[in-house]
């Protein structure tokens, strides 16, 4: 992690004489809020956290756009876009540096405990996150974390930054400015990417390849066109979203962001299909405390597998396969005695959801009733 406050050259070709200065975290804050630089120009502070993913990767050449490596630093990468030094000033940390294939259930906690800290000190918050999985880490921080006015950004690429054309510097350049715009407060958890500003609680990976991999069927909040922020509604949070207040245990009675390691319950996901075995459901059933299937349309499962689900006793959340659409609870299989089963409707949400929010509610301890309540709001119980 770097320790000293350093001066960066800009690579942008029109901008090539400027030179900004980037804060490293060891920096001491209290000699930040006192430099005359702050108190002068009042820019907006950011801070930047660095996870990994393609936006931080190199391959063999520059038109490998596969078999790439996670290869850059935070710092690094900071130092490949265009001067933002009378945009905001930043401050940056190394998180982790993996594939977002990689990030776990710590690394999740670690983003946690960065976001929370940041919140008391910055006026956004800028995340760089592989795409694959980045639908997971936002859906969870949205779900854990109360940012209040607070834009945090989620920013990735879908090309390496040897790549012809890496989308990677323009996508983080954009979510800082995004970031620090005021226009950008009081939204949540947003993502950036290819020109575009979503709301990480709905966003979902759907094209595994091209620059445009997010789509979003409720809507893109907003665009970024030549250094402009254009939203197309006023600030806005997902109404349908639980906000759990995680109960970690403190490590320090001062800092309410250090807590020990903690794990979540073990969720399980498994993908429904034509002839999906009964006994590989009651299988993976006895390794988890929860299961989420991916049913084959709005709950449809295989009667034989349903007659199994209903006679375990983990809470089991029928989601979907297909990307649009929900599953209703008037479609889940009931128990021939009428009393209400083990099964929870995810409504809109998709598999990969449905497990976090699923584990969330576990390590609450929460009961299937109260369980049901936390899907009902994404239209599901
Ligand atoms: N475009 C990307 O970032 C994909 C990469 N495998 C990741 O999720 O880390």
């Amino acid at each position: 992690m770097p320790n000293n406050d350093i001066e960066i050259n800009t690579i942008c070709s029109d901008l090539e004489s400027s030179k900004f200065t980037l804060l490293s975290s060891a920096h001491d804050h209290n000699e930040r809020a006192q430099s005359d630089r702050h108190v002068a120009r009042k820019l907006p502070k950011i801070k930047i956290f660095g996870t990994g993913g393609t936006i931080a990767s190199k391959g063999a050449s520059s038109s490998h756009t596969a078999g790439y490596h996670v290869d850059l630093t935070i710092q690094e990468l900071l130092e490949s876009i265009p001067d933002i030094s009378g945009v905001c000033d930043i401050d940056y940390e190394q998180i982790c540096n993996v594939d977002s294939k990689e990030i776990d259930e710590d690394s999740l906690l670690k983003i946690y405990a960065g976001v929370s800290s940041a919140l008391q000190n910055f006026d956004g918050i800028v995340i760089t996150h592989g795409t694959d999985t980045m639908a997971e880490t936002t859906f969870f921080i949205e779900s854990t974390i109360d940012s209040g006015d607070v834009p945090i950004v989620f920013v990735g690429s879908m090309r390496p930054s040897t790549s012809v054309s890496a989308d990677g510097p323009m996508n983080l350049y954009q979510a800082i400015c995004i970031a620090a715009d005021k226009q950008s407060r009081g939204r949540g958890v947003l993502v950036s990417l290819n020109d575009q500003i979503s709301a990480g609680y709905y966003i979902t990976k759907t094209n595994a390849n091209s620059l445009d991999s997010f789509n979003v069927r409720q809507g893109y909040l907003g665009n970024f066109v030549n250094n402009e922020v254009h939203y197309y509604w006023p600030p806005v949070k997902p109404e349908v979203c639980h906000k759990f207040k995680l109960a970690l245990l403190p490590t320090d009675d001062k800092d309410a962001t250090k807590f020990t390691a903690t794990s979540f319950p073990t969720v399980h996901v498994l993908y429904g299909h034509q002839t999906l075995s009964p006994e590989l459901v009651r299988l993976v059933a006895q390794s988890c405390e929860g299961l989420v299937i991916a049913t084959m349309g709005a709950g449809s499962l295989p009667s034989a597998v349903n007659d199994v689900v209903l006679e375990l006793s983990i809470p089991i959340v029928y989601s979907k396969r297909s990307m649009d659409g929900m599953v209703p609870t008037a479609n889940l299989p009931k128990q021939k005695s009428g009393k209400r089963s083990n099964i929870i409707a995810s409504g809109f949400l998709n598999p990969e959801k449905s497990r976090i929010l699923l584990q969330l509610c576990l390590f609450e301890k929460f009961g299937l009733s109260e369980i049901r309540e936390v899907f009902k709001g994404a239209y599901g119980g």
